[in-house]
């Protein structure tokens, strides 16, 4: 993978479950893309304080913007000279407003997958890299609560998985998996009571807060542990990690195809 190299890196949707304080990386370059002008500028901060200024850039970008992605990319490329790591992060739960959800949570994974390739693969005449896709454990375990958010994160996992064969196959030299937490501490988390988000699924409220209760709530700190386990292991391709309280970071396992 690329950590060796230390990137660089891109990271889409820079809240990012407050993912920067615990990559331990000593050599990182790394674009920040995010919607949110505060959010996006703090990480900068962050990673400015903690790795040295002029290792990060901060690129506002609304990721369901196509040419506004593919120049977020550019950029990134123009100012490191190459590219390695994609983290396809950003996301949304607004039930009400569901088609913009399918667009940030599926439409613009796909988007950020293919346009990763066109920087990293063989295919490209580039040199391989690794893209991780965050999906959610609610591809598992779904709930009424959040019906298209669930449709979201299954895609992600169905897209990824494809992907990850075609990769194999045609010998991109990029590894691309999955990655599906639990409940996880960030303000994505508070949106579940919003009846702005929720719409009339929002009666669903008290159900999935004892959901919450039940599997408890994880710290952004596994999950940053798991996305290093995920580029630093060069054997994973098409794996889907989940990560819960209970279990921990783990790999689910799909039966073999029977004729
Ligand atoms: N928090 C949780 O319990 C869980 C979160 N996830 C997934 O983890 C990922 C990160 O979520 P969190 O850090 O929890 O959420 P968050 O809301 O804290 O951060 C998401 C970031 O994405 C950005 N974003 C949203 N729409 C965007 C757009 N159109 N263009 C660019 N940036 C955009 C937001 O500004 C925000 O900074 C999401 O894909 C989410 O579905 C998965 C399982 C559980
Ligand atoms: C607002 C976005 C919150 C997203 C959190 C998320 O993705 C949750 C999904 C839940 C789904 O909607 C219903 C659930 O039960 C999911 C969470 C399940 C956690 C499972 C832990 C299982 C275990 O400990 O073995």
């Amino acid at each position: 993978s690329g950590l060796q190299r230390g990137g660089p890196w891109i990271f889409l949707g820079a809240q990012g479950q407050g993912l920067f304080q615990d990559f331990c990386v000593p050599v990182l370059q790394v674009a920040v893309v995010d919607l949110n002008k505060t959010v996006g500028e703090q990480c900068q901060a962050q990673l400015d304080a903690e790795f040295g200024e002029g290792r990060s850039v901060f690129i506002q970008c609304d990721v369901t913007h196509g040419d506004a992605l593919r120049d977020a990319f550019q950029r990134t490329v123009d100012q490191f000279g190459r590219l390695d790591i994609v983290i396809n992060n950003a996301g949304i739960n607004n039930e009400k407003n569901w088609e913009k959800t399918i667009q940030v949570n599926l439409t613009s994974v796909i988007k950020g997958t293919y346009l990763a390739l066109e920087h990293m693969s063989k295919e490209y005449g580039k040199q391989g890299g690794t893209i991780i896709n965050v999906s959610s454990m609610a591809a598992f375990l779904h709930s009424p609560h959040q019906p298209v958010y669930t449709a979201t994160k299954h895609g992600v996992i169905g897209f990824t998985r494809a992907m990850a064969d075609a990769a194999a196959q045609d010998d991109y030299g990029v590894r691309i998996n999955v990655l599906c937490p639990a409940f996880v501490d960030t303000p994505l988390l508070h949106t579940v009571e919003e009846e702005d988000n929720m719409g009339k699924f929002v009666k669903f409220k008290d159900d999935f807060k004892q959901s919450m209760n039940k599997f408890g709530v994880l710290q952004p700190s596994l999950i940053a542990e798991g996305m290093m386990r995920l580029i630093s292991d060069p054997s994973l391709n098409g794996a889907v990690m989940k990560i819960t309280c209970a279990k921990g970071i783990h790999f689910h396992t799909y039966e073999p195809m029977s004729a």
